[in-house]
């Protein structure tokens, strides 16, 4: 799914206006129609509802769903800067079809605190939509301020008041605090960042029927990996084949009280389909990992770290969980970059080998897979102010360097040299553990050796990761959840595309 602009997202909608000779209120019809509807299948038993209009179309969204809600039998009571009736035409059309329905009470802002808004009530946040271009200020933000203090359920139309929809958001801002935020057609970028997304809670997308011509003809090189990308990225398993068409994977991993590591992204590449699996790591874990993953086949780097890198043939290597950073290690390890010609997964502490030896950077072979967590990130190509900011460099280095990296984050990117960003909405914080990342680095190794693209297997093998713990926690909690159990649920996933 393509992410835009605001700015497109509004060309897009006049375009659709244009080519379904259809008027531009009919839109904000479809829109609220699809929040009612949201609002209905979350929210039936809800008694009150309190809705907060502004004076542009966002505001104009949330008078027509005073009506619809009203029409379902729900307790609706409008607010909106009476003072300030400085209305866009379809709010104002809106508006004056509410003041007809006389049950529907119709309140300045500032009247907010003389209501008794209850827990189990819904605060329905339309005062500012996509449209925004300034701090909230005066009675607004007063109100903002107010409302960010109740304690009922907080739903947001489109985007939570106050943000920016495709930018950072200046710290002093006053921003609309979300349980939900129930959003037409396209992500936003702010829903995707940790420090705007916190505003956002659960997002919900709903289709509100803009022009599917005109969506695919808009140009944008971000993207939400979604599962219809995933299907046309997945490669079924041919029936005549054998494990010589799968690839050899070779993960290569683990230190004296790290074999953890390398035995976690063993069984991810194993789970993931590789043909071959080959675990190079000390002898210190010989037996754990010829125990634990009886598949994988144990080369021997070393006695408690890895000093020693011996390929079977034709490798594709997944490099990093849990190596440590002995001397000796680091000088195998950059020895063993400098001299790899084809694309590998880098991660973890071969990632924090190579901040420490930048130039190796260079020789590095194009279309490797770098996996950095934001600290790894940091120490490889500097700080940034934002999460923001971070793309930015990371599509820059990815350029520059003819590499893929992985951003790991809560939304993890995937950005290419050729300045594609894909946001991964996998995943949850149960994978918030240390582990997680080592099955990762096991699935894209495992993919990469089947011959995925390396920007297919990234793409592929963080939604894969993500879906497996959303897949695990559904099953127990959050807190209880292991990385071991999203290598268990990798078999779903494959079976979820598949069906
Ligand atoms: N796209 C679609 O397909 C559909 C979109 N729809 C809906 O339209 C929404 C976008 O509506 P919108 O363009 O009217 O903007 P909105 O956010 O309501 O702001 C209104 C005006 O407020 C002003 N203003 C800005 N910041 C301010 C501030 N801090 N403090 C005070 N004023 C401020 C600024 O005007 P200015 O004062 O700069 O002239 C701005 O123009 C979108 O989010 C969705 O809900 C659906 O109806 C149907 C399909
Ligand atoms: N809150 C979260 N939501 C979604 N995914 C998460 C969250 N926290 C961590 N993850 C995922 O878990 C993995 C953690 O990787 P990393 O920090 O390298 O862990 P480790 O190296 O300790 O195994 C990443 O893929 C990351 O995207
Ligand atoms: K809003």
């Amino acid at each position: 799914m393509k992410l835009f602009t605001s700015e497109q997202i509004l060309k897009i909608e006049e375009e659709t206006i244009k080519i379904e000779k259809i008027h531009s209120l009919n839109l904000m019809e479809r829109a609220a129609e699809a929040l009612k509807s949201q609002i209905i299948e979350d929210y039936k038993n809800c008694e009150k509802v309190f809705i907060f209009c502004g004076n542009g179309n966002n505001g104009g969204d949330g008078f027509a769903l005073a009506r619809l809600l009203h029409y379902e039998f729900f307790n609706v009571k409008i607010f909106c800067d009476l003072e300030n009736l400085n209305f866009k035409e379809n709010a104002k059309i809106n508006f004056n079809d509410l003041k007809k329905i006389k049950d529907i009470s119709i309140n300045d802002f500032s009247e907010v605190e003389k209501f008794k808004i209850d827990k189990n009530d819904l605060v329905i946040d339309a005062l500012f939509g996509i449209g925004l271009n300034r701090k909230i200020e005066g009675k607004s933000g007063e109100l903002v301020n107010i409302l960010n203090e109740i304690n009922a359920i907080k739903i947001a139309v489109d985007i939570p008041s106050g943000l920016f929809s495709d930018e950072i958001t200046p710290d002093d801002f006053i921003i609309f605090k979300a349980d939900k935020t129930v959003s037409f057609q396209f992500w936003k970028k702010a829903f995707l960042y940790p420090e705007t997304g916190k505003f956002c809670g659960e997002i919900k997308i709903l289709d509100i029927g803009l022009s599917h011509k005109i969506i695919d003809s808009e140009i944008s090189r971000n993207f939400i990996i979604d599962d219809i990308l995933i299907i046309s990225i997945y490669k079924k398993r041919n029936d005549f084949s054998n494990k010589g068409n799968f690839g050899n994977s070779v993960i290569i991993a683990g230190s004296h009280g790290k074999i953890g590591a390398a035995v976690l992204a063993t069984k991810a590449a194993l789970r993931s389909g590789s043909g071959l699996i080959f675990t190079i790591s000390p002898e210190c874990g010989n037996f754990i990992l010829q125990t634990s993953a009886p598949e994988a086949m144990f080369i021997n780097g070393g006695e408690n770290h890895i000093t020693n890198i011996e390929l079977p043939k034709n490798a594709v290597c997944g490099i990093g969980p849990g190596l440590g950073t002995d001397e000796e290690t680091e000088k195998c390890v950059l020895n063993f970059l400098k001299n790899q010609t084809k694309p590998l997964v880098i991660d973890a502490d071969a990632l924090n080998i190579i901040s420490k030896n930048k130039s190796i950077l260079k020789s590095i072979p194009e279309n490797s897979i770098l996996t950095p967590h934001p600290k790894e990130f940091e120490r490889l190509f500097g700080i940034t102010q934002n999460s923001f900011d971070r793309t930015d460099l990371a599509l820059k280095m990815a350029k520059e360097l003819k590499l893929i990296i992985v951003l790991k984050d809560h939304h993890t990117q995937i950005i290419t040299p050729q300045q594609d960003v894909f946001y991964n909405i996998t995943g949850n914080s149960g994978m918030a553990k240390g582990g997680s990342g080592d099955v990762l680095t096991g699935i894209l190794t495992s993919l990469l050796s089947q011959k995925y693209s390396s920007k297919n297997a990234a793409i592929f093998g963080v939604w894969l990761h993500g879906k497996a713990g959303d897949f695990a926690a559904e099953k127990s909690s959050k807190e209880s959840l292991l990385p071991v159990d999203l290598i268990k649920k990798i078999g779903k996933v494959f079976k979820y595309i598949q069906d």
